[in-house]
């Protein structure tokens, strides 16, 4: 922390703070972003997946991960810092002007090659939207925050649970259904979307509608003017059937809108399938390495309580920012929280803004503005029941989405389970389905039939230290 000094806090998310922070040594400015860690050693675990899966992550529109460390309780990940701040405010700018469609092919095209990359490492980010995409000096896109993403080659990812925005989640969560690279997909075509009108795609005025509305597929038609190859592209990505959706391997090599999206990048950023093959695998030497270099070079422990004393006046803030508390969980459940709530009309990016729905976790309850949001998975006709009531504005911050169908009235904001920000410790149950093979297995990716868990590894060796 000492090599930092601390310049201004950017913004606080769920699980912590971003802080703007410059290296002593280069003068360069980086986002370093605290997360608050879990007692729970399993909690701990996943917390860490952010700065390993970041990490390991190199490219052009990724943000890029510098080093993380973990000292005073917090997980510490510096990143680059995007100085044109994060997509959803670029759209909130335009208010009605729309963006040409060259700037729309750009930014797209780039979201896409980082996606690939992404999704070639056989990760899932999960949780794609505006406010995670950053914007350059340069104007160019960079995806970031891969606080929900999963490996997907382990079983343990799909028995979990989702971690994604409501108004940017795919149908199949809502459906109980497996999820792979394709609900990626959807998420980017939510953005898509919004680049091409301002606008969200599944509009709506209470949950139940937004719900119904994604799992119909039902939005408004793109505008005239823009390319029939992005009419027919958005349409595709909102395919109800995952299966139907191209990959972005797809999107950025053989669909219609290729010949519109190459131009905006350099030749080498669509990975041909030769390295997408050879990318596709982390080896478990290379895991090793991961968790060698995050365990023993980044992560130093240094916790108040084993005596090493690095205190948060090391960023040198000349006036420290009072420090968010992570409290228990609200004592009501799901239900009581949600019904309580007032609906708000939720009609457009900018009126969303407006209301103050667009800020994932905007609540006049500060303390429930510091949990992380999270209902059981229940069937459709239930959780639509019980969000009839519930507040919109919520449905534009990560959720934790629970796949069991137990009692969803039994989530994790119900005192019984609750204790901290992460929810309580999922059970892990393989999904047949998920590991059948599919039809379409060159463009979904699936499980692989032996899969390389170096995960677990990562996770051994973070319990050894
Ligand atoms: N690399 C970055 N460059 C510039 N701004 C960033 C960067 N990373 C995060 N931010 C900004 O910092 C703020 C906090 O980000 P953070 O990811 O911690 O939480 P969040 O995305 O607002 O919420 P949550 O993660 O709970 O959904 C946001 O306003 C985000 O735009």
């Amino acid at each position: 922390m000492e090599r930092y000094s601390h310049l201004r806090v950017i913004g606080e998310g769920s699980f912590g703070r971003a802080l703007l922070v410059q290296c002593k040594n280069t003068q360069e400015n980086y986002v370093l972003k605290e997360i608050q860690l879990p007692k729970n050693q399993f909690k701990l675990d996943m917390s860490r997946r952010e700065a390993v899966l970041l990490s390991k992550m190199k490219h052009p529109n990724i943000v890029a991960f510098r080093e993380a460390f973990e000292a005073d309780g917090l997980l510490c990940i510096v990143m680059e810092h995007c100085s044109g701040g994060d997509l959803l405010r670029r759209i909130q700018l335009q208010k009605n002007t729309q963006f040409c469609v060259e700037n729309i092919l750009k930014w797209f095209a780039q979201m896409c090659a980082g996606a690939q990359h992404i999704h070639n490492k056989r990760v899932l980010h999960r949780d794609l939207k505006s406010k995670n995409i950053f914007l350059t000096d340069d104007g160019s896109v960079k995806l970031g925050d891969f606080g929900s993403a999963c490996v997907l080659n382990s079983s343990k990812a799909y028995a979990q649970a989702y971690v994604g925005t409501p108004y940017y989640v795919a149908p199949e969560i809502w459906d109980n259904k497996p999820y792979n690279n394709k609900s990626d997909v959807w998420s980017l075509g939510c953005v898509l979307y919004e680049l091409c009108t301002l606008r969200h795609p599944f509009q709506a005025s209470s949950w139940k509608s937004l719900i119904l509305k994604v799992c119909r597929g039902a939005y408004p038609p793109l505008p005239n003017y823009l390319p029939y190859e992005l009419h027919y592209l958005i349409k595709q990505m909102f395919k109800l059937n995952p299966k139907d959706r191209p990959s972005v391997r797809t999107i950025l090599t053989s669909h219609r809108v290729s010949r519109l999206l190459r131009s905006h990048l350099p030749s080498r950023s669509t990975e041909t399938e030769q390295e997408r093959r050879r990318l596709g695998r982390w080896s478990r030497e290379e895991g090793r390495k991961v968790a060698h270099f995050l365990g023993e070079k980044s992560l130093m422990k240094a916790s108040t309580t084993e005596g090493v004393d690095l205190p948060r006046s090391s960023y040198e803030s000349p006036e420290p920012e009072p420090r968010k508390q992570w409290g228990c969980e609200p004592p009501d459940g799901v239900l009581q929280m949600l019904a309580s709530a007032s609906l708000i009309s939720s009609d457009s990016l900018a009126s969303a803004q407006q209301t103050g729905s667009v800020q994932g976790s905007v609540s006049d309850d500060p303390e429930e503005r510091r949990q992380r949001k999270r209902w059981e998975r229940a069937p459709p006709e239930r959780l639509l029941s019980l969000l009839e009531k519930a507040q919109l504005n919520r449905a534009f911050s990560t959720f934790l989405i629970h796949r069991g169908d137990n009692n969803p009235l039994m989530g994790p904001l119900s005192q019984a389970q609750g204790d901290d920000t992460d929810g309580p410790e999922p059970g892990v149950a393989e999904d047949e389905d998920r590991l059948q093979p599919r039809s379409d297995d060159e463009d979904t990716d699936f499980e692989e039939e032996s899969f390389c868990d170096w995960m677990d590894e990562i996770e051994k060796m973070f319990l050894e230290h």
